[in-house]
């Protein structure tokens, strides 16, 4: 352990580098600024080519100051003291290309001498003179940074955090990766400071947002982060594995890697609202935004957005794999509606020509033998109508017998149908226009519902079902829950979207009316911004897909995000112990499905990063009940502070609400409170949603009440686990969610039992016992 004064000197060391790295930021600020002003001045020139030529000046010169000018909160964070390399090419970031030291880098009296030193940082810098200032974590220069360890090493003898702020070095953390050498830089002894970068990362107060990983990423999670973007990248690992954070350290990499290709969007989709607000601010932080859409399942439909929960047994139907063959049903029976009218009457060659309701059912079936879309059988709709009224219409008899001629008839015959406008207004309402909405609305109705769903779902769950959107308006809009999402997106498919005739654009119609444009380089820079930004929303393909919370996705669920990701590349990542879906088997099924037949390259991670021992340990009892055998992660740190087990007031039944609870709910937290710097969260059972958010008002914004489905992904400095029972016996997944409940604190745990759970005398619930 190094003293004072060596800490001291090497932060002062390190903020010179980083004054040096300020110095040459503000350098290339200056050249971007004069390469805009430059820009701007040819724009007098005018013609065609230096136009073209402005434009994608100030496009890169605008790209190249947004970067430096964004607030990194520790531009740089590490650094890396190499032996010299077994071969002296250098790549085009400047730093050696070997990752094996030479053979004669340690002498054999074991002193070595420090040939090269990188620092990494968020992005890369050059000096002037084309040497690596910083190098870019994303570089494969920086990888050692990331990939070495005391078993192997390659060339790295000491690994260095650098915690800084702004322009100012606070301090810094070193790894011995070469404890046996003695190695010597610039002719002084090697120091090394404090006991490693992880320990303090992992120990620091939480906030209501994650934070990037980047000062730390361990080498099984650099592995993944870097892996080639082959087709399928599977990830497994249980709670607090760092899933999460290397699914989006990954998507900063591969953007990294491969812009171009990854220009196409890259999705991210996760399982909650609060998860995607939680982790929202990590890519940013990367120096990435903008090409990467992280979406909540219920947020994936344009135009429709869900966060709301249904019971168990109605998320388990409206997941199920079955509901295609319901809503397939459904897509055509909504076509018939109260106001569907069941006589046809025309004019046709002055004669009046009838179909009466037996024969519109008749055309209707054969209309429906098609299998194209619902929406876009409309013509087909019309063609048939018109041919059962030439039918009916006797007029095929006395029709000539020269076929060009009797062609010519019937096309007559059909302009003149159709030229009434009540056969138009009959089309519209006989074979109307559906949105999935109003398909969702029709499904409402139990009697309808049970003939959509005869021989699918069994009778009994149906009048359930069709109770769950008896909020909705025909037009179907009202509450939605996020299982209904999927549903939509289905119905979007059955039925299909005709097209329409597409609307000039405001340029074109300028053109037309012979008026030229007069815009400025800025007006045209908005408009290409506002035109990329229109196509993000609209986009419903991406080039990568990355799937948080893998395990949790519902077979119906998977289609829904598999539409999205027709010609992507894919990165999965989940615990299949924290799924809260019940039949994770079909889930599985579904993946496969969408993932197609893909390669898929898989990778596990091991070491639990959120957990102390102490809560782990507890968490791993539930583990072995819901999933006999899995093998539990591993957790590094242990704080040496036991969970704490209190019990409700006695005689206060736990599945009553009662002051008691409330007040003894109140009394655990505020303690909490009182214990870490960070958050706290309060974990109850999803039917006690909302009154835990009452009993906790006014304890401020540090602590907030969940439901156990909502603290899927998330995490807090202390979690209170309010009646363990209650949780798992709320779904077949229940034990499942619980282990989910325990597995969200970073410091402490309280777990609170009423009578349900049976706790002994030591407040210890049954369900946690050894
Ligand atoms: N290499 C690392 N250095 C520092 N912190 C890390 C590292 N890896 C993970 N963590 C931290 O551990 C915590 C858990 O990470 P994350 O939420 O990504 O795990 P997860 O596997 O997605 O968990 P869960 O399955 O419970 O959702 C986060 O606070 C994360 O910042």
């Amino acid at each position: 352990m190094a003293d004072d004064t060596s800490r001291e000197r090497e932060t002062r060391a390190e903020q010179a580098h980083l004054d040096a790295v300020y110095h040459r930021l503000e350098e290339k600020i200056d050249e971007a600024e004069f390469l805009m002003n430059d820009a701007s001045q040819r724009s007098q020139v005018g013609t065609p080519g230096a136009l073209a030529e402005r434009d994608a000046q100030v496009f890169r010169a605008g790209v190249h100051l947004n970067r430096l000018n964004s607030e990194f909160e520790d531009f740089l964070f590490g650094r890396i003291d190499l032996l010299a390399g077994a071969d002296a090419t250098r790549g085009q970031d400047g730093a050696y290309l070997s990752v094996e030291p030479a053979q004669d880098a340690v002498r054999d009296d074991g002193t070595a001498d420090i040939a090269e030193t990188l620092h990494i940082g968020r992005i890369g810098v050059l000096d002037a003179d084309y040497s690596p200032l910083v190098i870019d974590w994303r570089a494969p220069a920086a990888a050692p940074f990331y990939r070495s360890t005391p078993l192997d090493p390659g060339r790295v003898v000491r690994r260095r955090v650098i915690r800084s702020k702004g322009r100012r070095v606070l301090g810094v953390e070193d790894d011995l990766l070469r404890p046996e050498v003695t190695a010597r830089l610039d002719g002084q002894a090697l120091a090394v400071i404090g006991d490693g970068a992880l320990m303090a990362a992992l120990g620091r107060a939480r906030g209501h947002a994650m934070q990037d990983i980047v000062a730390s990423i361990q080498a099984e999670q650099d592995l993944v982060i870097r892996a080639p973007a082959a087709s399928v990248t599977m990830v497994e690992g249980g709670p607090g594995t760092g899933k999460t954070a290397v699914a989006l350290h990954r998507a900063a990499y591969l953007l990294y890697q491969d812009r171009r290709r990854y220009a196409g969007g890259i999705l991210v989709v996760s399982p909650t609202p609060l998860l995607v607000s939680y982790t929202e601010g990590v890519l940013p932080s990367l120096g990435e935004e903008g090409q990467v859409a992280i979406r909540a399942l219920g947020s994936l439909v344009e135009g429709a957005e869900a966060d709301g929960y249904d019971a168990p047994e109605v998320a388990r139907l409206k997941g199920d794999a079955r509901m295609v063959r319901v809503l397939r049903n459904a897509a055509r029976g909504a076509l018939e509606h109260p106001g569907t009218p069941e006589r046809l009457r025309v004019v046709a060659y002055g004669a009046r020509v009838e179909l009466d309701a037996e024969a519109l059912r008749e055309v209707r079936r054969q209309v429906l033998g098609g299998s194209a879309p619902v929406n876009l059988m409309r013509p087909r709709a019309r063609r048939f109508l018109l041919d059962a009224l030439w039918e009916r219409s006797g007029a095929a008899a006395r029709c000539p017998d020269d076929p060009e001629l009797a062609a010519d008839v019937r096309e007559g015959f059909d302009e003149d149908v159709s030229s009434e406008p009540e056969f138009e207004e009959f089309l519209d309402a006989w074979w109307p226009e559906l949105t999935p909405r109003r398909v969702l609305a029709a499904m409402a109705d139990e009697r309808r519902l049970a003939g959509w769903a005869r021989r699918t779902l069994p009778a009994a769950q149906v009048g359930r079902l069709a109770a769950s959107w008896a909020g909705l308006d025909a037009q179907g809009y009202g509450p939605l829950s996020v299982p209904d999402i999927a549903l939509l997106d289905e119905l979007r498919v059955l039925l299909g979207t005709p097209a329409r005739p597409r609307q000039p654009t405001e340029e074109e119609l300028l053109a037309e009316l012979g008026v030229q444009e007069v815009t400025t380089a800025a007006d045209r820079s908005t408009a290409r911004r506002e035109r990329a930004e229109r196509l993000a929303e609209e986009r419903t393909d991406y080039a990568h897909v990355i799937v948080d919370e893998a395990q949790d996705l519902t077979p119906m669920q998977w289609r829904m995000v598999g539409r999205r990701g027709r010609q992507a590349t894919w990165t999965v990542v989940g615990d299949p112990a924290q799924s809260s879906w019940t039949a994770p088997e079909e889930s599985a099924t579904a993946r496969d499905e969408a993932l197609g037949n893909r390669p898929r390259r898989r990778f596990e991670l091991t070491v639990n990063y959120r957990n102390p021992a102490e809560v782990a340990v507890l968490a791993d009892r539930v583990l072995a009940l819901a999933m006999p055998g899995v093998e539990p992660p591993r957790a590094v740190r242990s704080t040496g502070l036991e969970p704490r087990f209190a019990v409700l007031p006695a005689g206060s039944p736990a599945d009553d609400v009662t002051e008691g609870m409330a007040r003894t709910v109140r009394h655990e937290a505020r303690l909490l409170l009182g214990e870490v710097d960070g958050t706290v969260g309060v974990v109850v059972a999803m039917g006690r949603r909302a009154q835990a958010g009452e009993w906790l008002a006014g304890l401020g914004d540090r602590v907030v009440a969940l439901g156990s489905l909502e603290a899927k992904g998330l995490e807090y400095d202390a979690t209170l686990v309010v009646s363990p029972a209650e949780i798992a016996d709320e779904s077949p997944a229940g034990l499942r969610v619980l282990y989910v409940a325990l597995t969200r604190a970073t410091q402490r745990l309280t777990v609170l039992s009423g009578e349900r759970d049976l706790p002994d005398a030591d407040g210890v619930p049954d369900l946690l016992r050894d």
